[in-house]
């Protein structure tokens, strides 16, 4: 005998609660099931875990920042133990406070793995379930790494979760993961080594300030490797061995943690989704514009295991989730706005980033106008002894609204949040400048960014 619901969600994350809730709300008998404690990546294991990690950092920046300017800094230094303290005090209530407001809402919670059995069943631990409509927000997991030794790495839920932090650390690949904890484990006093085997890290900002936040990770030492493969990783008696290969050369460092940062993938390969007809790969499930599968109309997939033009963050997992709800509920066919939703990385300091590329705004031909401002010496960096500290705003002169904004300093994760909904609501500059901060606030300065 097989449980029938209006909906079943798959996956207690940011996008599958979001989903669920907006559908009790409605009436709907709705299940959601997750094989892991409530709450997803982002609440347990990346953005909030990883960022009460960053406080221990940035204060111990800050007051370096700060020497000779009135700061003792000699005797300040992360307790790594005590900071996790922290951060599990935040991380462990939130699995039953999830579930509580689940189950308050009217949801019913269920636990297990779940694959599906058929285009409209599926099974969890050995029970049946049916239903008339299937969300799938199975999130995403490390990528696959094919060179010898990869099974010694550890990834990011690991690294959030370290009771010790060692002295050596190298992280394989040079996107967000590796970036934003090589910036904490350099303040609590580690010694960080970057590999990404491309040319460019940090792909997806702007890469005039990732040069100009490369060079500020070297001062406080961290070591990035461009151009370099991983050939193989071995234990050794004082951790691993990492061979590398750059330009040809080979050389072997030793390490006492190997970190997966290279990249991650949509969660969906023990699923069934073959059994339901569903089409996917490692993007995630092939869906229209309004985030229904394309192979099977009982499925519908939101967040990092959707296969769409958001990016894999949080912001994005909750918007295309409310969408992907509003549509079933309505029978419509509503696509997520992307527009003007920032992106930040959190370093120290961090670099962020909301609409287009400089080469991408170039490419479209329009008459581009890039206010390109070293804001190291402006009074909000100065105040706080940042030497590096940039902003590069994109404005289509023929519109004079902005298209694109990348930013690297202190706070600028705040800021970013204005130029979004101005690029969101199509302010132009004017409109922009004409609006009065409260000073002095880093938010103050936007006007002469522009
Ligand atoms: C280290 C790290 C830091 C990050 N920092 C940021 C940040 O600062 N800002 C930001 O915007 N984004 C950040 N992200 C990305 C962000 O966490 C994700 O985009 C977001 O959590 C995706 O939400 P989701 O609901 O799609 O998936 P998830 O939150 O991953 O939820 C998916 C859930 O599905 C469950 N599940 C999967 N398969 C099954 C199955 N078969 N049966 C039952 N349950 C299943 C999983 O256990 C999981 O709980 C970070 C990611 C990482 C890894
Ligand atoms: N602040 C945030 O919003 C935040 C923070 C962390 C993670 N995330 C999300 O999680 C996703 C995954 O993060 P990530 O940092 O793992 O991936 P990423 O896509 O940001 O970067 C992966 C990097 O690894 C490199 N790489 C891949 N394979 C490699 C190999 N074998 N050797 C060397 N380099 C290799 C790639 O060239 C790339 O530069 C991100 O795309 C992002 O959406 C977001």
């Amino acid at each position: 005998m097989s449980q029938h619901f209006d909906l079943i969600v798959v996956g207690a994350g940011m996008a599958g609660v979001a989903a669920a809730n907006k559908c009790a709300a409605q009436g709907w008998q709705v299940a959601i099931v997750d094989a892991l404690p409530y709450g997803g990546t982002c609440a347990l294991r990346g953005c909030d875990p990883k960022k009460i990690l960053r406080r221990g950092a940035e204060i111990i920046d800050s007051a370096r920042l700060m020497r000779g300017k009135g700061i003792d800094d000699a005797d300040l230094s992360i307790n790594w133990a005590d900071l996790m303290k922290h951060k599990h005090g935040f991380t462990d209530p939130v699995p039953q406070s999830m579930e509580d407001g689940l189950s308050g809402n009217g949801v019913t919670t269920l636990h297990g793995h779940a694959t599906f059995t058929g285009p409209q069943q599926l099974e969890i631990d050995g029970t049946s379930y049916d239903a008339d409509r299937f969300l799938v927000a199975a999130g995403a997991r490390p990528r696959p790494l094919e060179f010898p030794g990869h099974e010694h790495l550890v990834d990011s839920t690991d690294f959030l979760d370290l009771t010790e932090l060692p002295s050596r650390i190298l992280f394989v690949g040079g996107g967000f993961i590796s970036f934003e904890f090589a910036h904490i484990a350099a303040r609590a006093g580690s010694s960080p080594v970057i590999v990404d085997r491309g040319e460019r890290p940090l792909k997806g900002f702007d890469p005039d300030l990732v040069e100009l936040l490369v060079d500020r990770g070297r001062q406080v030492g961290i070591d990035l490797r461009r151009t370099t493969t991983i050939v193989d990783v071995a234990p050794s008696e004082g951790g691993y061995l990492v061979t590398l290969e750059h330009a040809g050369s080979r050389e072997t460092i030793e390490t006492d943690l190997v970190v997966h940062g290279a990249g991650r993938v949509a969660e969906l390969a023990d699923l069934g989704l073959e059994a339901a007809g569903v089409a996917f790969d490692e993007h995630g499930i092939h869906v229209s514009t309004h985030l229904q599968s394309t192979t099977n109309p009982a499925i519908w997939a939101a967040g990092d295991s959707a296969d769409t033009d958001g990016m894999p963050l949080t912001p994005v997992a909750v918007l295309e989730a409310k969408v992907a709800a509003s549509n079933m509920i309505k029978g419509s066919t509503t696509s997520p706005d992307y527009a003007g939703i920032p992106t930040a990385v959190f370093t120290i300091p961090e670099l962020a980033r909301v609409g287009m590329l400089e080469s991408e705004a170039r490419a479209t031909g329009m008459d581009l106008a890039v206010r390109y401002s070293d804001t190291s010496g402006w009074y909000a960096n100065y105040r706080v002894g940042e030497t590096t500290a940039a902003a590069k705003v994109l404005i289509d002169r023929s519109t004079d609204q902005v298209v694109g904004a990348h930013l690297l300093g202190p706070e600028y994760g705040e800021l970013v949040n204005t130029l979004g909904l101005a690029i969101k609501l199509g302010l132009t500059t004017r409109q922009l400048k004409s609006a009065t901060a409260a000073y002095p606030t880093v938010g103050s300065d936007l006007g002469s960014m522009l």
